[in-house]
């Protein structure tokens, strides 16, 4: 009876337990709710995160003005706008300087005083704040039914205009149009920059947005003239509005040829001027000749078209990625190994490249395939990428010469720019050549190049910081794609939104900005405007991509001829005829500076891992020319054990040699042991 006395309260106080816990969990999860919904807009967002503890530092006395959503996590309806506020806000970016983008959740439990304060009672609530405003400042409500991206947009401008002489945003351009007699003072003066002058109708607002859009440019300056002014448009040769009219510098003028008559191309027209530049965050010197880091340039300009692609940065890529990036790793073991191994067959396989590096590229695949070994030294890699066993016909130079991917100083581009490039490259070829993966284990995969990129991302790139941004677009959106093709644009449609989260950042290059690829001077059939808003022509962008990355638009030019493997050092060549079948050296091949090499302290002391190596392939020459390599295509053979045929073959004459000398030995000692036993049974002879 006691038993089951105390079993009764035993099971009563358990019951008290579990909903003490049932409740604590609940309160415990209740306050986590809004935080976890407050991820409707991110750091990544190009919008500006307020909060209590924000909001008033930055909306009053601010040099710019402010349009504020204040929304509420938990209201459908700010859910379901968040893209177009998302959309907004990177539309308008280059506007930061006169206006800026914020939200505010209200849900969050730290600001549900401040939005009391404010006097915020629906969601959204979208609020406009002059700059230069008070302490007291709680903004103008925007009321109207229409939240269109482009209505909202416009609305925008007509707010700044509101702005009085006095409370002007300080950055911000004059907005009105200029005066006839001024832009006729234009004609036939040299100035120090462009001036360009958008003619349009009174209810237009392409000039007013082309004049924001240009504000964080350097070189050009922008105003507007109304198309009711029929000398001037007479004057300037103006048929058809908008049009856009732009003087150079050195005085001469006309209408400008930027294909469209649309907000976007006449920005990017302007943005992609010569000596237009973006102002850079950290200096306001002329980029060419300085940075923000103060690296100068110490090469010779290479001039390239933007049109093309350059083999010499795909391969100055790889030998930063091989020979650098993968230097600080001592050892290659489990995910990296695992890693590296399909990046090297996605390359080996795909890569368009010159039969030299092509083959290199083989060579390092079907060594790491053929391991039995789950941990290899890196020195290994990088002794094949060196070619120490000098097999003919292999070769990766290394020097770094970048052309397409060159910066305004040392401390820009390069190695990221070729990475993307590299990329982009290798997810066209998967899609224009399907068969090409085949008996990889990657072959029915449409991600393979991308889901190789990302486990290369987070694994080796060097920039810790990318790897996380590139590792959370792709868990939000690789998965879905389901084809070669959709790959090509998911990597085009993520590189996009690096550029527009880059655009303006201390990493940007001055001379070269972030922009919204590719541009309409290289693809006008790729921009499109849907009711005043810009839009991409999918379709089109991806025969453009597919052109652009294509093997016959890399340019060899400034690519290194393949020079003869230098003997290594401290291992004497193998045989003579090692040296006979390896190419000969182009006249102009260069020596390879020392300066001209990565780093040292960089690169691993170089040890002799000659074992774990494929062996010397008579039968490997060089064949020249960009993609004259053919598929499918044989590697040099890998014999047992690494010794090769030449090797075999001295290991059997050596073999037979020794058995023959050990069978005269033997015939000769019974033959001498019979004549002495013949002379002990007859010592009398
Ligand atoms: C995966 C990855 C993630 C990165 N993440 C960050 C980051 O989070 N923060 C950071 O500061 N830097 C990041 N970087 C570096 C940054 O994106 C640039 O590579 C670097 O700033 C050099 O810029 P760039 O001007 O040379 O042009 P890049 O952006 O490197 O582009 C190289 C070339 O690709 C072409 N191109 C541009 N846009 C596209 C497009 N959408 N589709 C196809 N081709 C295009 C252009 O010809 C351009 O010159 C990342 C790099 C990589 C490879």
């Amino acid at each position: 009876m006691a038993v089951a006395y105390s079993d009764s309260r035993a099971s009563q106080q358990m019951a008290v337990v579990v909903w003490v816990r049932i409740i604590v969990s609940i309160f415990v999860f209740l306050p986590a709710a809004p935080s976890q919904a407050a991820r409707l807009y991110t750091e990544d967002d190009p919008v500006t995160i307020l909060t209590t503890d924000t909001l008033k530092q930055t909306i009053h006395n601010s040099t710019t003005a402010w349009l504020v959503q204040f929304y509420s996590s938990w209201c459908g309806h700010c859910i379901q706008y968040s893209p177009t506020w998302k959309a907004l806000a990177g539309d308008v970016k280059d506007w930061e300087q006169a206006i800026r983008i914020g939200v505010l959740d209200c849900a969050h439990e730290k600001n549900f005083d401040i939005c009391k304060e404010f006097e915020i009672h629906f969601y959204p609530t979208f609020r406009y704040f002059k700059a230069h405003g008070s302490n007291t400042d709680i903004g103008k409500t925007y009321r109207g039914p229409d939240r269109e991206l482009q209505t909202v947009r416009q609305l925008m401008v007509n707010f700044l205009q509101n702005h009085t002489k006095q409370d002007w945003p300080t950055r911000c351009p004059l907005l009105e149009p200029s005066r006839t007699e001024d832009i006729l003072a234009l004609i036939g003066q040299k100035r120090e920059q462009y001036m360009a002058i958008i003619i349009e109708d009174t209810d237009s607002y392409v000039g007013r947005e082309v004049i924001l859009d240009l504000m964080p440019y350097e070189g050009v300056s922008v105003r507007r003239v109304l198309s009711s002014d029929k000398a001037l448009m007479e004057r300037l040769g103006v048929t058809a509005v908008p049009a856009a009219y732009l003087f150079h510098p050195n005085g001469t003028h006309g209408l400008m040829d930027a294909q469209k008559r649309l907000r976007f191309f006449f920005s990017s027209f302007l943005k992609l001027l010569p000596g237009v530049h973006r102002q850079s965050p950290a200096s306001h010197q002329s980029p060419a000749h300085s940075s923000s880091n103060g690296q100068k340039r110490t090469e010779e300009w290479r001039e390239f078209d933007k049109s093309k692609v350059y083999m010499a940065d795909l391969e100055s890529g790889l030998h930063y990625l091989l020979r650098v990036e993968l230097a600080r790793h001592q050892t290659l073991e489990g995910e990296q190994l695992r890693t590296f191994k399909d990046f090297v067959t996605v390359v080996a396989k795909l890569f368009p490249g010159r039969p030299s590096v092509v083959k290199l590229l083989e060579t390092l695949l079907e060594w790491i395939v053929s391991l039995p070994l789950d941990k290899i030294p890196y020195d290994a890699v990088l002794d094949l990428v060196n070619n120490k066993m000098r097999i003919s016909g292999l070769f990766l130079s290394d020097r770094v010469q970048w052309v397409g991917c060159q910066g305004s100083s040392a401390s820009f581009r390069g190695y990221p720019c070729s990475l993307w490039t590299l990329f982009h490259v290798l997810t066209v070829q998967a899609a224009v050549r399907p068969d090409a993966l085949a008996n990889t284990a990657l072959e029915d995969d449409p991600q393979a190049v991308l889901q190789t990129m990302r486990r290369y991302i987070t694994t080796f790139f060097g920039c810790q910081e990318c790897g996380h941004h590139f590792e959370e677009m792709a868990k939000e959106s690789m998965g879905a794609v389901k084809t070669t093709d959709e790959a090509v644009l998911w990597l085009w449609r993520k590189h996009n939104q690096v550029n527009r989260r880059l655009a303006g950042a201390m990493s940007e290059d001055p001379l070269f900005p972030k922009t919204q690829w590719p541009t309409p001077d290289l693809c006008p059939t790729c921009h499109e405007e849907r009711s005043g808003i810009h839009a991409w022509d999918e379709p089109t962008v991806l025969d453009f991509l597919k052109r652009h990355y294509g093997a016959t638009n890399i340019s060899p030019k400034y690519t290194l001829e393949p020079a003869p493997p230098a003997p290594p050092k401290d291992t004497p060549p193998k045989d003579a005829a090692a040296v006979a079948i390896a190419p000969p050296a182009h006249p102009e091949a260069p020596s390879q500076p020392a300066g001209a090499r990565p780093p040292l302290d960089l690169l691993p002391p170089a040890g002799n891992h000659s074992a774990l190596l494929p062996p010397l392939h008579p039968q490997a020459q060089v064949q020249g020319g960009v993609g004259a390599h053919k598929e499918p295509r044989p590697g040099p053979s890998v014999s047992f054990l690494g010794f090769s045929s030449v090797d075999m073959s001295l290991c059997v004459l050596l073999y037979a040699f020794s058995c023959v000398f050990l069978m005269l030995l033997f015939f000769f000692f019974r033959a001498r042991s019979r004549r002495w036993k013949v002379r002990a049974n007859r010592p009398f002879v």
